[in-house]
């Protein structure tokens, strides 16, 4: 086998207050996070939400030291992989490649294409798939691939999903058992999953495999710790007006305290590091919901990082991967649908309900637009140069 690499795939956060809204503005041009039937839509849409949500995301962010550990941990996985693979005689580069935020997905392409790398073995940091995460960076890679002979002379295999593995479930299980064994009573605390959300209209139109996997993932994660503890899966983060999966976070967390249950130890189930949503949504904003409706006890399993388990499990996924037939992103990339984000996206030509509600949202955007661009004396009309 020539030379090696392994493609870590994540998400990118700002790394200081001041990459919060170029950060949001990639995240929301992409069209796997918001779709438009008008690709021109895209970018002022993207500049639009991102600069109205800018000043409440920077605030979460101060809250947990001005940035997003993101980068650190992953760079800390990164190397623990390479030393574990390295341990087992397997000479192999390990890359990282954000989706949105430094190191950019692109700019480990070219470290990867400077150091000659033939065999590349990609691998998300998502344990679960979804049409948002992992399927957003392997529609990137897949781009870059079309684009570039050099890129195209690489044998690379893709590990689409790996929520069942056993050193994944393992090592979870170990950090739940942890954490209850905290308590005063192991056996009463109610053991509640929060997965990061998506719009249902994902999982009902686009096919998206997320909700299925990490349903599969939390019964496995329970059958795995092997104790009676009774659980809950609910979801967080949703963002903007359209539904979610549901139960929602903190409804459930309601929801259980006004059942009686006292001792909580919540799991988060869709990222395997800590990150702005484990730090300050989890251990800020739903402890104090959960504290108000009268849970007494609120623990907190920590995300893997660099649980040894863990780590030993991405080594034997990256060798199993290295002998098994290539998987390509052809195979993995595509949503069976169309995504929609709203009911009414699909565009109909006509006096329709989709025409109506086009109109009303263009309308929207410029009245948006205008009164941003009156309030603060510059906005969206100078950014695309229309006014001096
Ligand atoms: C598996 C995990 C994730 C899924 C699924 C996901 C979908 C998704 N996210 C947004 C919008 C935002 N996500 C933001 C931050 C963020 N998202 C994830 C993971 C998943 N997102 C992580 C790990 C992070 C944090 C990165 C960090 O800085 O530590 C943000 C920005 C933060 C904020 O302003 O709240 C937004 C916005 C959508 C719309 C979506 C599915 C369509
Ligand atoms: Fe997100």
């Amino acid at each position: 086998m020539g030379r090696v690499g392994v493609l870590l795939l994540n998400l990118g956060g700002p790394d200081k207050i001041e990459d919060v809204r170029p950060f949001l503005y990639n995240l929301f041009a992409d069209p796997e996070i918001i779709r438009l039937p008008f690709p021109w839509l895209q970018s002022p849409l993207a500049w639009l939400i991102s600069t109205l949500r800018a000043k409440r995301s920077q605030e979460n962010y101060m809250q947990i030291g001005g940035g997003s550990p993101l980068r650190r941990i992953t760079e800390e996985q990164a190397q623990a992989l390479q030393d574990q693979l390295r341990q087992r005689g397997q000479d192999v580069s390990v890359y990282i490649g954000m989706r949105y935020w430094h190191p950019f997905t692109e700019e480990a392409i070219s470290r990867i294409k400077r150091d000659q790398i033939e065999k590349l073995v990609i691998l998300p940091l998502y344990p679960q798939f979804s049409i948002s995460t992992s399927g957003s960076s392997f529609r990137l890679l897949e781009q870059l691939w079309e684009q570039d002979p050099v890129l195209q002379k690489i044998d690379y295999t893709v590990i689409p999903t790996w929520y069942d593995r056993p050193g994944y479930l393992a090592a979870m299980a170990d950090l739940i058992a942890q954490e209850i064994d905290q308590f005063e009573k192991p056996e009463d605390v109610h053991v509640f999953f929060s997965a990061h959300g998506v719009p249902v209209s994902y999982v009902e139109e686009a096919g998206d495999p997320y909700q299925r996997e990490i349903e599969e993932c939390t019964s496995l994660i329970m059958k795995t710790l092997n104790r009676s503890n009774p659980y809950t899966l609910a979801y967080q983060s949703r963002v903007g007006p359209v539904e979610w999966l549901q139960p929602y976070t903190e409804e459930a967390l309601e929801e259980l305290a006004a059942e009686g249950v006292k001792n909580l130890a919540v799991v988060p189930i869709s990222f395997v590091s800590e990150h702005i949503e484990t730090l300050q949504e989890i251990d800020m904003e739903y402890r104090e919901i959960a504290e108000e409706a009268g849970i007494e006890k609120f623990g907190r399993v920590p995300a893997l990082n660099t649980h040894p388990i863990f780590i030993q499990e991405l080594a034997t996924m990256v060798t199993d991967a290295l002998n098994a037939p290539s998987v390509h992103f052809s195979e993995v990339a595509h949503p069976q649908k169309r995504v929609k984000m709203y009911p009414q996206e699909g565009w109909e030509w006509g006096m329709t309900t989709s025409a109506e509600v086009w109109n009303g949202r263009v309308a929207m955007i410029g009245l948006i637009a205008l009164a941003i661009e009156m309030l603060l004396g510059r906005g969206p009309l100078h950014a695309f140069g229309l006014l001096g």
